[in-house]
Order: C-alpha cells, then sequence, then structure tokens
C-alpha cells in the first residue's frame, strides 16, 4: 500500500523577506513566495505525485501556497482541511521585531535557542514541544490515519509546526532538533509503513532556509 506524507514549508512570506518573527501574525506570501509555491507543485508534478486530501493552517501563508501547489498540479478540487493546529509557533513578544536586532539586543545565543531549540519559550510565546503538543496530537488523530488507510496526504504549513512533526518523523531527539531547518517551498516527500514509521524519505528541494 502507498503511504504517502508530503509536508511544505509555505513559500516566502512577507515577513520572512523584512526578517521579522511573524509566528500567528497573518502575512501574505511574496511575489517570490508565489512563485517558490508553484515552483513546489511543479516539482511534485515532475515526481509523479498526486494526492487524495490536504491539510493546511489557518494563515493565509500556508492555505495559499497549498492553493498554488494544487492548481499546477491541476489538483484544484483536492478536499482541503484547514486547522489551526497547524499554525506556525507563537512567538509571543519577539512578533514584530527584526531577527538581527533581537539578536543584537538579547545575544545571539539566546534567540538561536528562542528559535530553535525544543523546549525553551520565547517570551509569551511557545516552544517547540509547546507547539508539538498542539500539531503532533492534531496529526495523529486526524492525518495519519489518513495515510495509513491509503491516502496521499499533503501538508502545507509553517517552518515550526513542520519541525514539530519532523522530530517524530525524522527520528530527533532534543539536540538534534536545534540543528534540523526548513527551506520556504521545499517539499518534503515521507513514505511509512505500516506502523506509522518512516521508511524512506528525501527533499525535492526548494528555496531558502530561515535566516541564522
Ligand atoms: O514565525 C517566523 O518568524 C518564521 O516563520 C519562522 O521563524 P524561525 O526561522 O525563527 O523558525
Amino acid at each position: 500500500m502507498d503511504r504517502t506524507l508530503v509536508l511544505v514549508r509555505h513559500g516566502q512570506s512577507e515577513w520572512n523577506l523584512r526578517n521579522l518573527f511573524t509566528g500567528w501574525r497573518d502575512v501574505n506570501l511574496t511575489p517570490k513566495g508565489v512563485e517558490e509555491a508553484r515552483d513546489a507543485g511543479r516539482k511534485l508534478k515532475e515526481a509523479g505525485l498526486e494526492f487524495d486530501m490536504a491539510f493546511t493552517s489557518t494563515l493565509i501563508r500556508a492555505y495559499r501556497t497549498l492553493d498554488l501547489m494544487l492548481e499546477e498540479m491541476g489538483q484544484q478540487d483536492l478536499t482541503v482541511i484547514r486547522d489551526r493546529a497547524l499554525n506556525e509557533r507563537d512567538y509571543g513578544e519577539l512578533v514584530g521585531l527584526n531577527k538581527d536586532d533581537a539578536a543584537a539586543k538579547f545575544g545571539i545565543n539566546q534567540v538561536h535557542t528562542w528559535r530553535r531549540s525544543y523546549a525553551v519559550a520565547p517570551p509569551g510565546g511557545e516552544s517547540l514541544r509547546d507547539t508539538l503538543a498542539r500539531a503532533l496530537t492534531y496529526y495523529v488523530q486526524n492525518i495519519l490515519p489518513q495515510v495509513l488507510s491509503g491516502k496521499r496526504v499533503i501538508v502545507s504549513a509553517h517552518g515550526n509546526s513542520l519541525r514539530a512533526l519532523i522530530m517524530v518523523l525524522e527520528n530527533h531527539d532534543p539536540d538534534t532538533i536545534v540543528e534540523r531547518q526548513l527551506q520556504t517551498g521545499a517539499p518534503l516527500v515521507y513514505h511509512l509503513g505500516a506502523d506509522a514509521r518512516v521508511t524512506e524519505w528525501h527533499d525535492l528541494g526548494g528555496g531558502d532556509p530561515s535566516p541564522h
């Protein structure tokens, strides 16, 4: 049985371009982000992939990326479920700050810890562990059963809500997840066994990694 799961981080957003902490702020894609999303759709089509179902967040940068990919694939009629469990990590008091300015103010190591560690939350926001608690619960209850039933599923979401799922899919621990970054618009293709473990995965490549 084909148990395929594709994860895609949205294309470049207006606040990715401006290097601002975004979190739950609902910013749109840039023209480059639109192109990255279309490009991801073309790559998926070239790879011979088709989907039976799609999941995305309630934030426009993710669901618009999904729409653009599906348009490129000729799959606009696909069933799409939007849920805020897949939204980006809440960046709390950092939202709207420039990432380099924050590093100058709070120190590079502190900001890196807020952005990439598993357990440390930014002030007033969510740690990756907090994000994982909601995103992984949603995955186990809503996405995984579809994949295990043989549906080919695509998920369009965010750097950190996807890192939370990837922590389990790629078997990372709190130390190794620190180094795992996602490029915008790069489809990650996972094949799962009947026990829900990943048997094989590859990265079709894409846009920019988050700036450090
Ligand atoms: O919310 C944000 O600012 C970005 O989407 C992801 O930020 P990060 O690169 O700090 O994970």
